[in-house]
């Protein structure tokens, strides 16, 4: 099998006295989508942190292409091909898609003795490059970032990626705040980046989303690796039995019962 195009071992991280994340190893390859599944609390943001640059784990390494690598910043993850997209896309509202696309790598022409921005290129590229990720009714890159649903800020964001040489894809929760259509749509594209052969990292706690795309999974609980496994391994209840942590849903499920039964009428 080819190698990993990134890889965790045994990833440890602590911010002084409190553990988060423990003995961690994940892989992922060009053109495979790894989910990420956890509960509220169980390291999520921690690990994309670490691998996007932002934290340093405490102990454990990082490789890419099979050599090891050590992000001391976000920029070193960037340009190793690392690019992260939140929840509402991390776009600017006020901003049109084509400037949001290129901010801070706008394109320029010349004007006179002077370069300027050139707005109808970055348009025009912007709109091409979301259009290939199959959103078809941005047509205008002058139309502002904050009329643009959901899904479509995602797409944006991800074509932006994408466009920017993103080789690792971490999409955190890009479905969360998402209705089922537009998160259908999101789900497409993710689709469409692994076939473009760029391996993805979604993490989300939505089981169904993660089982329609995901080629590997792993299930965090409280920052330890609960599970590993691949597509058809698992059924959707064993994972959510999984993250919600048996335990708890069962413990619920007696509460209720009980409330059930006290609420009944007693007979006189
Ligand atoms: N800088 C920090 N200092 C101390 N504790 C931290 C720090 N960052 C995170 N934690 C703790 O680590 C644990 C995991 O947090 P993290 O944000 O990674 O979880 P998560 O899975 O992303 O959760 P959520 O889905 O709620 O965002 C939490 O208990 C959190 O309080």
């Amino acid at each position: 099998m080819n190698t990993p195009l990134l890889k965790l071992s045994h990833v440890h991280k602590s911010f002084g006295p409190i553990d988060v994340l423990h003995d961690i190893s994940l892989e992922v390859r060009a053109g495979e989508v790894l989910c990420l599944l956890g509960d509220n609390g169980a390291g999520k943001s921690t690990l994309i942190k670490i691998l996007s640059g932002v934290h340093r784990p405490t102990s454990g390494t990082l490789e890419m292409d099979g050599r090891a690598v050590d992000f001391t910043n976000p920029k070193a993850a960037t340009l190793k091909g690392i690019a992260t997209v939140h929840q509402f896309g991390g776009t600017f509202p006020l901003m049109s898609i084509g400037r949001s696309f290129f901010v801070g790598a706008e394109p320029k022409k010349r004007w006179g003795p002077l370069k300027v921005y050139d707005r109808k290129r970055a348009n025009e590229i912007a709109v091409r490059a979301v259009r290939e990720f199959g959103i078809t009714r941005i047509d205008d890159g002058d139309r502002l970032v904050g009329g643009l649903s959901g899904g479509e800020r995602q797409a944006l964001a991800i074509a932006r990626a994408v466009y920017f040489g993103a080789r690792v894809l971490i999409l955190d929760e890009p479905t969360a705040a998402l209705g089922v259509k537009e998160a259908a749509h999101v789900l497409r594209i993710i689709m469409q980046a692994r076939r473009k052969g760029i391996a993805v990292i979604f993490i989300t706690h939505q089981v169904v989303h993660a089982l329609t795309v995901g080629d590997h999974f792993a299930v965090l609980i409280r920052g330890t690796k609960a599970a590993d496994f691949r597509k058809g391994e698992k059924t959707r209840e064993e994972i959510t039995d999984l993250m919600a942590g048996g335990e708890a849903m069962a413990e619920l499920e007696a509460e209720i019962e009980r409330e059930a039964l006290a609420a009944r009428p007693h007979p006189a």
